[in-house]
């Protein structure tokens, strides 16, 4: 039976295992603050044996955002890859307790194990990615049933992905199976660096295919090279009909719709910045799904996120329909 979403992700299935350090820490050991890393496995079992008071969760960017789309009463699924073994089906399982399809069941065989993430969150809040990519990148359009991608109201990729050719293939064609049953595909765009190795395929594809971007300031810059953000903006705005850029405790800017508008934020030293973005998203698609205006969207986007960065972990703890309700974001 065909069931209708209101939002669909397609990313990277990470568990995410997260521990406080101090600074002199990252230099020890060789991280690169603020950013993702791709590690190889044995770089993965030295920096998991460093870890103290280690907390073990489902992480993943694109699956944060359903995650918590989901958890604010969204119909959703998702759309990643696990081995089947002990990680895999922890994960599988937390996106079920979420209330989210998990659309493919945990692979069995093959060599590559589940994915994982060494996140280390320094004193600022500022968390410093260390992922080891195991079955997750495998995405390949295999993965993507025509009928769950034609039934989305909303899509989400996960920029990431495009770091293997069979997952842009699986992208253009996910993105335009949900156009052909009336959705509107878009994408986070993850990284500059990725936008880096990738930067014709991304543009190409959101001229294409997409109705909106979602991106911090660096990764919309990235897209046209450039240090000038309203620049950025605008030639962003000229490919896509909606683009959100998220500034930190700065605020976030829209365009689209004709119109251009900023959403202040109220600025705070995060307690742990990891999923920030990926909150924000959650918030800002719950709205555009529930046919918020855009500037409502963005308001929500800002209470999630929020409350992400005032705790450990990506996703959320509070209740978040009874935050959005006490804020006024919400009825009933
Ligand atoms: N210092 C801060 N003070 C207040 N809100 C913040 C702060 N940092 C982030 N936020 C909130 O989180 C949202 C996303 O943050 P940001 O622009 O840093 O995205 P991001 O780089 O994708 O985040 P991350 O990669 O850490 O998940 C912001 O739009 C804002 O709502
Ligand atoms: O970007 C972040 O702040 C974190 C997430 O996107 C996420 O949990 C992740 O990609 C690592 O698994």
């Amino acid at each position: 039976m065909t069931k209708t979403y209101q939002l669909v992700g397609i990313g990277n299935a990470v568990v995410d295992v997260i521990s406080q350090c101090d600074d002199s820490f990252l230099d020890h050991m060789g991280i690169g603050k603020g950013i993702m890393q791709l590690i190889e496995r044995d770089r993965a079992e030295v920096l998991y044996a460093s870890m103290k008071d280690r907390v073990q969760t489902p992480g993943g960017s694109v699956a944060n955002t359903i995650a918590g789309a989901g958890a604010l009463g969204l119909s959703a699924a998702f759309i990643g890859r696990v081995h089947d073994d002990a990680l895999g089906r922890f994960y599988a399982a937390a996106m079920q307790d979420d209330g989210v399809d998990f659309v493919n069941a945990p692979v069995p065989g093959g060599e590559l194990p589940s994915s994982r993430s060494m996140i280390f969150v320094s004193p600022d809040g500022e968390r410093s990615m260390n992922t080891y990519l195991g079955i997750s990148s495998e995405l390949s359009s295999d993965d993507v049933p025509p009928a769950v991608a034609g039934q989305a109201q909303i899509m989400f990729l996960e920029g990431y992905l495009f770091d293997k050719d069979k997952g842009k293939t699986a992208f253009l064609e996910a993105a335009r199976d949900c156009r052909a049953g009336g959705g509107k595909p878009g994408i986070a765009i993850s990284d500059p660096f990725c936008v880096e190795r990738h930067r014709a395929d991304f543009l190409r594809l959101i001229e294409t295919e997409l109705e909106y971007v979602i991106g911090n300031e660096d990764e919309i810059k990235s897209l046209f090279e450039t240090d000038d953000l309203e620049d950025a903006l605008a030639k962003t705005a000229a490919i896509c009909p909606l683009v959100v850029c998220t500034r930190s405790g700065d605020g976030v800017t829209v365009v689209g719709a004709g119109e251009r508008f900023d959403v202040p934020v109220t600025k705070v030293v995060p307690v742990d910045a990891t999923g920030a973005g990926d909150q924000f998203a959650a918030g800002f698609l719950f709205g555009l799904a529930t046919g918020r205006d855009l500037e409502v969207c963005a308001r929500i986007g800002n209470a999630c996120a929020a409350e992400v960065i005032s705790h450990i972990g990506p996703r959320p703890q509070a209740d978040m329909r009874s935050v959005l309700r006490s804020a006024g974001l919400l009825d009933g």
